[in-house]
């Protein structure tokens, strides 16, 4: 007796070849720390460009009319190339906070709509920051390694490190990161102001719209901005010149907005007094002559990677995937100018 394939019949697989498609560029670092099925919804289902030999241009042509949304994260960039090759594609998806690896432009000029990471990850890139401007200041790390090494019963006590308390702070980047560093760098009595790209009327700590001018009235800068043509090495010799040689520079926003060249060389000749780094302008390649430095903290770019944020995050993106397949909105939708 032959089966009829009604739409009820359908196998799984089946079905799921109906879902409309959410292309994956390259594996988000999410998906191995926290596992996959953790992004998995019955309203979509994931394209791997990776998992197929085919040239990604001729992937995503042959997919290009199922493909609805993309998920991305930070390094695999969505530019103008791949979003032409996919005209059905609505939303795009990132895992991270930042946005510089999208091409934001062309996304608003073909009307797609743009999600990333929210809040998940605020918290522990601040806890990140705090820890790092604390470990360079008290010398943390630098000890540790003295003790490691036997030095202590040999030479006597490490030099001391310098007072968190009282510290002036300039937050550079206001937004919701920038503002729960704040927040614990006043619990922990420093002095903070900051710059931004707009004043903000909900807080009360002294704005400066230049930059070079927090430096000078700061003794440590926390740099907590995203990456755009105008951050990038915003950080830079005269900025450097004005934090002074007491002064110290913590970066969790990205590599390249700090002049790393010129860091290097202001640490080097004594011109700064240290810093906390999670991320640099080569990663993973990171500058040889910071290994040198004891009063430079270095993080591979983990602020935001604790299973906590992770499985919100993946609650987060699944949440966004399937409201904008069904037309709700976005649960955290990038909107310009924030
Ligand atoms: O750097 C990490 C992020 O932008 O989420």
């Amino acid at each position: 007796m032959g089966v009829s394939n009604t739409d009820s019949d359908k196998t799984q697989e089946e079905e799921q070849q109906d879902l409309p498609k959410v292309v994956l560029l390259r594996p988000p670092p999410a998906f191995s720390l926290i596992g996959e099925e953790s992004f998995a919804s019955n309203k979509f289902q994931f394209l791997k460009t990776y998992d197929s030999q085919l040239p990604l241009d001729q992937f995503l042509s042959t997919h290009s009319h199922s493909i609805k949304a993309i998920l991305s994260s930070a390094g695999a960039p969505v530019n103008a190339d791949i979003l032409q090759l996919l005209p059905e594609v609505g939303l795009v998806v990132t895992t991270s906070a930042g946005l510089n690896h999208v091409d934001i432009p062309e996304c608003r000029r073909r009307g797609i709509k743009i999600a990333n990471a929210g809040h998940v990850y605020s918290d522990d890139v601040a806890d990140l920051a705090v820890g790092l401007l604390i470990d360079v200041l008290r010398k943390v790390s630098a000890s540790d390694r003295y003790v490691r090494q036997g030095l202590w019963a040999d030479k006597g006590n490490y030099p001391h490190g310098s007072k968190l308390g009282g510290k002036r702070t300039g937050i550079v980047g206001l937004g919701n990161i920038g503002y729960e560093v704040a927040k614990r760098l006043e619990a922990f009595g420093c002095v903070v102001s900051y710059n931004s790209r707009k004043k903000k009327p909900y807080v009360s700590y002294p704005f400066y719209h230049n930059v070079c001018e927090l430096a000078a009235n700061c003794d440590a800068l926390i740099i907590c901005c995203g990456l755009s043509d105008e951050t990038r090495h915003m950080i830079n010799k005269p900025v450097l010149s004005a934090l002074g040689k007491e002064g110290f520079i913590v970066n969790i926003g990205r590599g390249d907005i700090i002049d790393e060249k010129e860091m290097v060389s202001c640490l080097m000749r004594g011109e700064i007094a240290g810093a906390g780094l999670d991320v640099f302008e080569n990663e993973p390649n990171v500058r040889k002559e910071f290994f040198a430095m004891d009063n430079v903290v270095l993080s591979p770019h983990r602020a935001v990677f604790t299973p906590e944020s992770l499985k919100d995050l993946s609650q987060l993106v699944v949440g966004n995937l399937e409201a904008f397949l069904s037309n709700k909105p976005l649960l955290s939708e990038y909107v310009d100018n924030e």
